[in-house]
């Protein structure tokens, strides 16, 4: 099987077709990467739905004029959302974090993981956050360690916030593998 280098963790096969028109994108494993393919274009892959069921409301042309009504309506991200989307930003980059990091790459995510806590739009979340980074610096170590140091962080403020924790063996099924 012949295989284009587009990037040098990722990997198109055949230049294989998603339903969305997208090229299909795979991990250094061999497995279609989750976070590189619309879910459509995942599910297609994976076999989830067929590679001809491709709904009306993904042809890019009808696709394209409906983001640009939403662009002109959507308004600047409240806490909520602006959380939200940093948490899955956050847990994917752990998700994507080598299994066996070398120097550079742990000194890069210690670095990333400060200058984060010193730029979050929330200022009084960021300011908890650097508390929260003086009494438990990041474990850089491995993916696993890094991706159990996010989920621990995302749980102190789902404390704060009087919601459940999660439990963080469970983090890769959430943010890299899925449930099955
Ligand atoms: C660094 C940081 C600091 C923040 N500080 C504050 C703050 O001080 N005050 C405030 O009001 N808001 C804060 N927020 C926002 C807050 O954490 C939530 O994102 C927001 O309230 C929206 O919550 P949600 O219920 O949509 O789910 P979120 O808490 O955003 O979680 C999104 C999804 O992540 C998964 N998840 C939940 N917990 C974990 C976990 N521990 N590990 C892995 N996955 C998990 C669940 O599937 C959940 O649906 C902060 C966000 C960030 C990134």
């Amino acid at each position: 099987m012949s295989s284009e280098n587009t990037h040098d963790k990722n990997f198109v096969k055949n230049n294989q077709i998603g339903v969305t028109g997208r090229k299909i994108i795979y991990d250094e494993d061999g497995k279609p990467c989750r976070s590189c393919n619309t879910l459509l274009d995942f599910q297609m892959v994976t076999g989830k739905i067929s590679s001809t069921a491709t709904p009306g409301h993904t042809s890019k042309s009808l696709a394209q004029s409906n983001q640009t009504l939403l662009f002109n309506k959507q308004d600047p991200p409240d806490v909520e959302e602006l959380g939200k989307s940093t948490w899955t930003f956050l847990h994917s980059v752990a998700a994507k974090y080598p299994q066996t990091p070398n120097k550079e790459q742990q000194g890069d995510m210690k670095n990333f993981i400060n200058i984060f806590s010193k730029i979050y739009p929330c200022t009084w979340c960021a300011d908890d956050f650097k508390d929260y980074l003086e009494q438990n610096a990041p474990k850089v170590g491995s993916r696993d360690e890094l991706g159990k140091w996010f989920c621990e962080a995302h749980n102190e403020v789902n404390v704060k916030l009087g919601k459940e924790k999660f439990d963080c063996n469970l983090w890769k099924k959430r943010w890299k593998d899925g449930w099955e």
